[in-house]
């Protein structure tokens, strides 16, 4: 029986909070927030037990995970492995790894550290976003392993099968690069396209009643809240560049081809995009539905 603390009740910290209560082996769920009014949602919703500031959650908890904007991880983190027992572990949750890593690499507590990434969430943010098995199926990515002891790993590796996450390792700065291709660039690809509709909104009146399925599937990930994206794309400004320098390669392309009437270039884009599908379907396999 353990006691966790979750240092941001939101999407990703209530989440895991429901699940690891729903197995039934914690002794206690302590909430940490700095937004007193998801601290009280919070306890409200069943998430977590109570509300602690972070340097009390810190002296009674087993492990703390961390699921609050990475900016705000990046600052935390050192002082929260200084004010850490010996025997405790801090998981984070981070969309970035390589400068949440560097923050503690050098630290005396370093080992008590685990930086993991679970490939997991929805547009929504705060508590009462939290969904019972978010995690279930979905992937995560532990960085730079060797760092943390067998102790810290072997219990964030039970945390991660209690909410049904696989892991896999990654050193931070391939992390990075990659999830700024499969997930970063979407989001800026999203909140540009809705932006770009909602600009021309203002001169095109009743445009959105044309709006359909596939404008709402490409748009979602423009509801997502800016407090946690702003800091990721500021983190990640330098492999988020190039995935955009690439995308804007092959927008200007495809506009190029359309003024000059070059059809067949236009099929065989749009065909060699196709091969996207057996690769969405093999992710689907992994991904059981979320409940
Ligand atoms: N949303 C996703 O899809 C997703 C997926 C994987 C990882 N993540 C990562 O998880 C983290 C949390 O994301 P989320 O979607 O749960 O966000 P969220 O906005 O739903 O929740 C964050 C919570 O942290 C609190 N908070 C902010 N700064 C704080 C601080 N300094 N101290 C204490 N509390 C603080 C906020 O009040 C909020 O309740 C981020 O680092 C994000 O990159 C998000
Ligand atoms: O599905 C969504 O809404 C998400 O944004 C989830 C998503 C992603 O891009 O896949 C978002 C950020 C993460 O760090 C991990 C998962």
């Amino acid at each position: 029986m353990k006691t966790i603390s979750i240092v941001g009740t939101g999407l990703i910290g209530g989440s895991a909070a429901l699940d690891l209560r729903k197995a039934g082996n914690v002794r206690e769920l302590i909430g940490v927030d700095q937004n007193p009014e998801h601290a009280a949602r919070a306890v409200e919703l069943g998430l977590v037990d109570r509300i602690l500031p972070l340097q009390e959650a810190a002296a009674v908890s087993d492990v703390l995970l961390v699921a609050i904007p990475v900016s705000a991880i990046q600052k935390l983190l050192p002082s929260l492995l200084d004010m850490l027992p010996p025997q405790a572990v801090v998981i984070d949750l981070g969309s970035t790894k390589s400068l949440l890593c560097e923050a503690v690499r050098q630290h005396p507590n370093r080992a008590q550290f685990v930086a993991a990434h679970p490939i997991a969430g929805t547009e929504y943010s705060g508590p009462t976003a939290a969904l019972e098995g978010l995690y279930q199926g979905k992937m995560n990515i532990i960085c730079e392993k060797e760092l943390s002891s067998e102790h810290a790993l072997h219990t964030a590796q039970e945390v991660f099968s209690t909410l049904g996450l696989k892991t896999i390792y990654m050193q931070p700065e391939e992390h990075d690069k990659h999830v700024a291709y499969v997930s970063h660039l979407s989001h800026v690809s999203s909140f540009l396209l809705g932006l770009t509709v909602l600009d021309v909104e203002k001169d095109e009146r009743n445009i959105f009643t044309l709006a359909g399925s596939g404008f709402a599937s490409t748009v979602r990930l423009a509801k997502s809240s800016p407090d946690m994206w702003a800091p990721i794309f500021e983190q990640n400004a330098h492999f988020l560049s190039h995935a955009l320098a690439e995308y804007i390669k092959h927008l200007q392309r495809f506009q190029e081809c359309l003024q000059s009437g070059q059809t067949q270039e236009l099929y065989q884009m749009m065909q060699q995009a196709n091969q996207i599908r057996p690769v969405l379907d093999g992710i689907a396999q992994v991904s059981p539905v979320v409940k």
